[in-house]
């Protein structure tokens, strides 16, 4: 039970940071003292402009990158010291997935269940239903990943993610680049997991609509920080004024200074 030590929760980081240096020399807080909870069965939105950490946040937890201090337990182990353990529990899904570009998605997915130990007996027909509800036409999946679209790759990525059924799914910007129909789909499909699974997320998006629609807490996150963290309806009231709650958008706003857009704009003249 929550709250009697008994459940560990999903996620559980406190006081992370992590630096990186510049070829001029000059140093980038990626994250300056995150800290960051994420309970079972719950999605967490971080929503933040390009530039503003997270998918360095992403790729700490996932334990591809070592934070300078601060800790990361997933499901109660520590990630820093116990890797190989804490990947098993969790899956990324990020535009920068690889895969064996000459082979087909069906293989490139087979491959990925088998090295969670799924058999392709079983995976197949998981493949299959999964495509079909994240709106993969099934009659390309034997076709190289090469030929497919950056859109379609994505998908291909974000199956192979749920094929493994993981605790813990970390989605970096899982529907950016994706065409509006093939976002709904995504979309919808992560409502479903989130519906039928046990499964913890973690959704990284700069997508204000998807971060209020799909997310019961929602944190925005700006220079390497998390500046505020809660539930959508919550972040609203606080921003409210003139008895109007603003939209998620207007809260960014608030709470930042600026638009998501020129946020990230910033970024992209450092
Ligand atoms: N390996 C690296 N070496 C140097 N700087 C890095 C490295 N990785 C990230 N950074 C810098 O750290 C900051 C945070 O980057 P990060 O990719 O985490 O942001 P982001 O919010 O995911 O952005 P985007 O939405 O563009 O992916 C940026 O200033 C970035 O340039």
């Amino acid at each position: 039970m929550r709250g009697e030590g008994v459940l560990v929760e999903a996620l559980r980081m406190r006081g992370v940071r992590k630096r990186f240096r510049r070829r001029r020399g000059e140093v980038v807080c990626a994250l300056e003292d995150v800290s960051l909870e994420i309970r079972r069965g719950e999605v967490v939105g971080i929503l933040g402009p390009n530039g503003s950490g997270k998918s360095t946040l992403v790729r700490v937890i996932s334990t591809l990158v070592l934070p300078d201090s601060g800790s990361v337990e997933v499901f109660g182990v520590d990630a820093l010291r116990h890797p190989k353990r804490v990947q098993r529990s969790m899956n990324r899904v990020s535009v920068e997935a690889s895969f064996f570009k000459k082979l087909s998605a069906m293989e490139n997915l087979l491959y990925g269940a088998k090295l969670y130990g799924v058999s392709d007996r079983e995976a197949r027909p998981r493949i299959e239903e999964i495509m079909g509800h994240i709106g993969f036409d099934y009659k390309r999946a034997a076709e190289p990943m090469e030929h497919l679209s950056r859109g379609m790759q994505q998908k291909v990525a974000l199956a192979r993610a749920l094929l493994t059924s993981p605790m813990l799914m970390l989605l970096d910007e899982p529907t950016t680049g994706l065409d509006p129909r093939s976002r709904r789909d995504v979309q919808a499909f992560i409502r479903r997991i989130r519906e039928a699974h046990d499964s913890s997320i973690l959704l990284c998006t700069h997508d204000m609509g998807e971060a209020e629609e799909l997310c019961d807490r929602v944190g925005i996150m700006v220079g390497g920080r998390i500046i505020a963290l809660d539930e959508p309806r919550r972040l609203k009231e606080r921003y409210a004024s003139g008895g109007r709650l603003p939209d998620l958008e207007e809260v960014f706003m608030a709470a930042t200074g600026y638009t998501v857009e020129e946020a990230s704009a910033e970024e992209g003249e450092r």
